[in-house]
């Protein structure tokens, strides 16, 4: 016994074969009433949609051999391939190609085979509907010509699940694109920090949660001091750096539970769920300090150090969100004017 010959094309038909996704899934009741349907009609024990893989054949389903896939050196399906139509081996023994198969001279003892092609609608032959039986026969044309038909239908039940396969990976496609949209809508450009819409919307939700829970929260509003001379002595590409820099100082000073976004141009809130004054307060001081111990730009002489106005108000669940926004705003305003790097609290 020997490996059956190659196939032409072999490496396309493999491409194609791999292509549909097929080999190794879970049986499926689709595929198991086909089979079943086969070994009826044709009155055997044994049926099996096989196919032929690079080093194996494996069976997507199987009545009657217990097995989900064999070496291709003792495949029968790989011979049926090779040729067009219907392959019928009615007694294996006389047949030189099969006498000497392991699967025929011993366990399970397979002396009739006759296979009807799963073949692409571009002429590749997958693999094989065949129907098996532990005796040497024959089919009776109309047998035959059924196990074609349901071959057919193999066929057709692949092209649906290659159909499905790519549907779904269309729809996850247009989930993840969804996700980097609603993610690119609520997220400031140059920081990558939330943007205004999306820290409104956060702060409508942290305010309806306090009139659920009680409790307390803090919003602190920072305004970079001093940022249009920045801008003016270095650049702009200068100031976007300091904007992000600024950005990466909060994210480090605030806590994960804390939200912060900018505001827009060098102004940037930060919320701080179930937190009072005091606490804000400390992280205020955490974020002077930082800014005081960060110097901004490349080499010495172009090096500059950012400072920041902050404003803190502390509210409950019971103002809406534009009086709080315009408490910490006015908070703010009061803190400028006490002159640079202050803490107001409101
Ligand atoms: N580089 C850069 N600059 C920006 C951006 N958005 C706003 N600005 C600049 O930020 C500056 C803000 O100016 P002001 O509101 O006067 O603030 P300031 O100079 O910090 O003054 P005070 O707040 O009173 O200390 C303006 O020069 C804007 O052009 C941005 O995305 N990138």
């Amino acid at each position: 016994m020997s490996r059956p010959p190659t196939p032409e094309n072999e490496f396309a038909r493999l491409a194609v074969l791999h292509r549909f996704g097929i080999l190794d899934t879970p049986r499926e009741a689709a595929f198991d009433a086909l089979t079943r349907i086969a070994a009826h009609i044709c009155e055997v024990p044994i049926a099996v949609i096989n196919f032929i893989d690079r080093d194996r054949q494996w069976f997507k389903s199987e009545i009657g051999l217990g097995t989900r896939e064999t070496p291709l050196d003792v495949s029968i399906c790989a011979h049926a391939i090779l040729q067009p139509g219907l392959f019928v081996v009615p007694d294996t023994l006389e047949d030189p190609r099969f006498a000497n198969n392991p699967l025929v001279a011993g366990e399970p003892g397979l002396r009739f085979y006759a296979g009807a092609l799963l073949e692409t609608d571009d002429g590749y032959p997958l693999g094989t509907l065949c129907v098996l039986d532990h005796e040497p026969r024959t089919l009776t044309p109309e047998q035959g010509e059924i196990l074609e038909a349901l071959a057919a239908q193999v066929m057709l039940l692949l092209s649906l699940y290659e159909h499905n396969a790519k549907q779904a990976e269309m729809l996850a496609e247009l989930d993840r694109a969804r996700h980097e949209m609603a993610l690119l809508a609520a997220t400031d450009s140059l920081t990558g920090l939330a943007n205004r819409r999306a820290f409104t919307e956060r702060l409508d939700q942290e305010i309806a949660r306090l009139a659920r829970s009680g409790g307390a929260s803090c919003l602190l509003m920072a305004d970079l001091d001093d940022f249009k001379p920045i801008n003016d002595h270095h650049g702009h590409q200068a100031g976007d750096h300091a904007l992000t820099v600024f950005a990466s100082l909060c994210t480090g000073v605030f806590r994960e539970s804390d939200y912060i976004a900018r505001w827009g141009g060098d102004e940037f809130m930060v919320l701080l769920p179930d937190t009072d004054k005091q606490a804000a307060m400390t992280g205020a001081e955490r974020l002077h300090t930082a800014l005081a111990s960060t110097p901004i730009g490349g080499d010495a002489q172009d090096s500059f150090s950012l400072g920041a106005s902050i404003g803190i108000v502390e509210f409950d669940g019971s103002p809406d969100a534009d009086t709080v926004l315009q408490a910490v705003d006015e908070t703010l305003y009061a803190a400028k004017n006490d002159g640079p790097g202050r803490t107001a609290v409101g």
